[in-house]
């Protein structure tokens, strides 16, 4: 039955999935990279599709932006529709000296600033959300037989896009590759429900040089990041 969010019927959404937070994004990569494309739901004009690669059902469904709106679209993609393996194809802002415009990163775990995360677990806890190993592992292996290259480690899931307040030094002091929205949220909530779950960015912008891609790009240029999903989505 239809969710208040995702206007499918059961079995209408593959086990493994897709998830940009731009919906047109869900849409290119239907179009561009699933054989036999179907829309499933347009519910607030976020998109799903349900296709094949290379033979098997694989989904793509837009999710919104920031940890609010990625956290409705997984529960419910989780719950309610069966999915097993998800995999965030996102943009971020590269944060760090050794990545750059358009490089593929791929979250090993995803700090965040985020109250929602905080109040699961309450008190003094700061959970690490991480990336599923087997799909971690299976990404990085992909990523060389494809002859391309994505730098793994840990990126920073934010509230605020605009955030004057965020310490952008200390987080590259120590390490922290990128910031995004929704990372964190979609690793908690898989690691809650014991299913598979992996993030994958391309930088669209950088906040050390001030280069930014076109929103243009934003939706449509991210091709390697989703082939190394996609390749990874497919293995069992
Ligand atoms: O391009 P998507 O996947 O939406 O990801 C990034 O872009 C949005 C901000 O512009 C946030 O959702 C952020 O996480
Ligand atoms: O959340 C995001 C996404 C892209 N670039 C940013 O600076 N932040």
């Amino acid at each position: 039955m239809a969710t208040p969010h995702i206007g499918a019927e059961k079995g209408d959404i593959a086990e493994r999935i897709l998830l940009p937070g731009d919906p047109l994004r869900a849409k290119f990569i239907a179009e561009h990279f699933l054989d036999n494309p179907k829309q499933y739901t347009s519910v607030r004009n976020i998109l799903g599709y349900t296709g094949t690669y290379k033979g098997v059902p694989v989904s793509v469904q837009g999710t919104g932006m920031g940890i609010p709106s990625i956290s409705i679209y997984v529960h419910e993609l989780i719950h309610e529709f069966g999915c097993k393996k998800l995999f965030r194809v996102g943009t971020c802002g590269g944060m760090h000296p050794d990545v750059k415009l358009r490089d593929v990163l791929i979250a090993q775990g995803a700090s965040t600033d985020s109250s929602i995360i905080k109040n699961i677990f309450g008190g003094s806890i700061n959970y690490a959300p991480l990336a599923d190993f087997d799909l971690l592992s299976k990404a990085v292996t992909n990523t060389k037989k494809l002859n391309l290259r994505a730098t793994v480690g840990n990126i920073i899931s934010v509230d605020r896009f605009y955030d004057d307040e965020i310490d952008s030094d200390k987080l590259r002091k120590y390490g922290v590759l990128a910031v995004e929205m929704e990372a964190a949220a979609l690793y908690t909530l898989a690691a809650e429900a014991h299913v598979q779950a992996l993030a994958l960015f391309t930088v669209s912008d950088h906040l050390l040089t001030g280069e930014a891609c076109t929103a243009e790009e934003r939706q449509t240029s991210f091709n390697d990041m989703i082939r190394i999903a996609l390749e990874t989505a497919i293995e069992d």
